[in-house]
């Protein structure tokens, strides 16, 4: 569905210097500076794929969907989508792509919401009962049938980012790009478009390819992420291979009969005392050492109970962002 080689934008950025005498010398004598936001980038993605883009800020995840949407020029390296170039904005791609900019407004801001979804289908030559079956469907999905009337302009977050989602699957697209669709939502609303992306994406068969900084969205629609950083992808792969990758410790909890415990400093040639109360105690430990460790626990303290657990992927995607 989606093929990506050596894919590389620069951007030339001029650099101001402070102040008025900063304005008059950069009329006459202009430093350009070149950013690379993305750098060859390479991937493919198979038709129904969800895939999450994951990187911080700054990374290059837009830069990248905006050219695999058309909306900028690569300065190298190819792409094909749906066997078209993007960028060469090409009717036939146009009709089968949807790009949705969780952080821009694309419905009419002083229309009512139906009446800007009635402007999109005529745009696409969606008809009537066809259109009214998808609002139909989709805004009760999305709960956001009783919405319908209201202007753009005066919807909450939330209940914009519902319709700027219905708008852009009123043509049924087979390739979704999705920027951070849930960005500002309360977490019922988040869980809301999850769900709908989900049950989406299953349904249709669609490709989708989805940015997001929570990890929640990640996590439960995702079971590929590339992770991009500085325009560069340093990983490519299943979800779950992060932890076996990137997750160098492990978090034991035991409980301790009748509050006989060591002292933390003890406890701290085994690893990270994270919380100790007078029956819990947690650590993070070295992988290679959880086992050892385990057993010296056992031996030396009363334990009743023990639980073995990977960190949390949220943790693991900050300490890589952080690296
Ligand atoms: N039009 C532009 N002109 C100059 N530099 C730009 C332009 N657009 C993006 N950049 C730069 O390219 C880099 C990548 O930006 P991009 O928006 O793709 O990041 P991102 O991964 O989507 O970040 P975020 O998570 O913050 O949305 C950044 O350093 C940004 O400053």
């Amino acid at each position: 569905m989606i093929q990506v080689k050596g894919l590389t934008k620069a951007f030339r950025t001029y650099k101001k210097q402070p102040g008025f005498g900063g304005a008059i010398k950069g009329l006459f004598n202009r430093k350009y500076e070149q950013t690379f936001a993305v750098k060859d980038v390479n991937f493919s993605v198979e038709e129904g794929e969800l895939v999450g883009f994951l990187g911080p800020n700054g990374a290059g995840k837009t830069t990248t969907l905006k050219m695999l949407a058309g909306l900028l020029y690569p300065t190298t390296g190819s792409a094909q989508v749906l066997g078209y170039v993007p960028w060469q904005r090409d009717d036939g791609y146009r009709r089968q792509f949807a790009l949705l900019l969780g952080q821009k407004n694309q419905l009419w801001w002083d229309l009512p919401a139906l009446e800007s979804l009635e402007l999109n289908a005529r745009i696409y030559g969606i008809s009537r009962e066809s259109l009214q079956k998808t609002v139909d469907e989709m805004t009760s999905l999305l709960d956001v049938k009783d919405k319908l009337n209201v202007m753009v302009r005066e919807l909450s977050l939330g209940e914009r980012m519902k319709m700027e989602l219905i708008a852009s699957l009123l043509h049924k697209p087979k390739v979704l790009y999705l920027d951070e669709p849930t960005i500002g939502l309360d977490v019922i609303s988040q869980k809301t478009v999850r769900e709908f992306l989900r049950e989406y994406n299953a349904k249709q068969k669609t490709t989708i390819l989805l940015t997001s900084h929570y990890m929640a969205d990640i996590q439960e629609l995702c079971k590929r992420v590339i992770i991009i950083d500085h325009g560069t992808i340093f990983f490519d792969g299943k979800l779950s291979e992060i932890i076996d990758r990137f997750a160098d410790s492990k978090l034991i909890t035991i409980q301790c009969e009748g509050g006989k415990q060591s002292p933390s400093e003890h406890l701290q040639k085994y690893g990270q005392v994270l919380e100790q109360n007078a029956t819990e105690i947690k650590l993070k430990v070295k992988r290679e050492r959880v086992i050892a460790v385990c057993k010296a626990l056992l031996d030396e303290l009363p334990v009743s109970d023990i639980d073995i657990q990977e960190v949390p992927i949220e943790d693991v995607i900050r300490q890589i962002f952080a690296r």
